[in-house]
């Protein structure tokens, strides 16, 4: 990816006898003002500013080179962590944590003419993330299904939102949580179920180093939480869509 980075920094504000404030900090008060929490899983792009995504992304790449001296690491002499701090940032802000900072892809939703009242199942999805302790790599699948309501999504949107969903620092429990609020939001079904089977590098790459745990964990919704048969017949079609990965 090449650098978002603008050539010149937009102008901060400067009062005459004060260091202009860092970006960061001017969002955090103007967040912190409005009531608006701004938790690791939250998506603040409604509160940012045109430019300030640039100008955080300045301030990170600062804050990771002297992380990176603090780890003693002669940045100034080792050419391969010569512009790792900018790649770190952009990563951060524009990859794995972009469902923080940018807005929801955009989703069109369509009236469910035929009165579809069947439940349908999509996946597996890719799910990337990071946990919110030690922000190493979340990785698994997903399956949602679906008993529509008076909209549809199309089926590829459901993994859009997913990424965007995923790409935040999360705990696993939540980010389903924050997955299906979005889902009913977009399309308002009569049932959702959502599970999600994802290994921890936390655990796989560092602590215990369990090489194969992984956590598995589902939320159902609206039908799926009143009607049993409803939610067995979503894990049966779950099990069959895997029964096809292996053939
Ligand atoms: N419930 C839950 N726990 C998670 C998730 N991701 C990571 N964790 C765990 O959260 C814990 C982090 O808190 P601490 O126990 O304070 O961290 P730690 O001392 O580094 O723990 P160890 O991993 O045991 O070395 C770790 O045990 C992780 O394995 C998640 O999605 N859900």
């Amino acid at each position: 990816m090449t650098s978002t980075l603008p050539s010149s920094i937009p102008s901060l504000s400067i009062t005459p006898d004060s260091a202009p404030l860092p970006i960061s900090l001017r969002i955090r008060e103007r967040l912190d003002a409005a009531g608006v929490a701004y938790l690791a899983n939250d998506n603040i792009a409604d509160h940012l500013r045109d430019g300030e995504l640039e100008q955080l992304e300045i301030e990170v790449a600062g804050k990771v080179r002297e992380l990176l001296r603090s780890l003693v690491i002669d940045i100034d002499k080792d050419h391969n962590t010569e512009e790792t701090a900018e790649r770190v940032a952009r990563m951060y802000l524009h990859e794995v944590f972009k469902g923080r900072y940018h807005e929801q892809p955009k989703i069109a939703s369509f009236p469910n003419v035929k009165k579809l009242d069947e439940i349908y199942t999509v996946g597996p999805i890719t799910v990337r993330s990071a946990c919110s302790h030690h922000l190493v790599p979340i990785l698994g699948n997903c399956w949602i299904g679906i008993k529509p309501g008076d909209r549809v999504i199309g089926l590829s949107k459901f993994s859009r939102v997913a990424d965007w969903v995923f790409s935040r620092p999360h705990i696993q429990e939540e980010a389903v949580m924050i997955l299906a609020d979005e889902i009913e939001r977009l399309c308002e079904p009569q049932g959702l179920a959502i599970l999600v089977k994802a290994q921890h590098y936390c655990m796989k790459w560092r602590g215990v180093k369990e090489p194969q745990t992984s956590m598995v964990n589902s939320v159902v919704r609206g039908d799926f939480r009143i009607d049993p048969s409803l939610k067995a017949e979503f894990f049966e079609l779950v099990k069959q869509q895997e029964c096809m990965l292996s053939t």
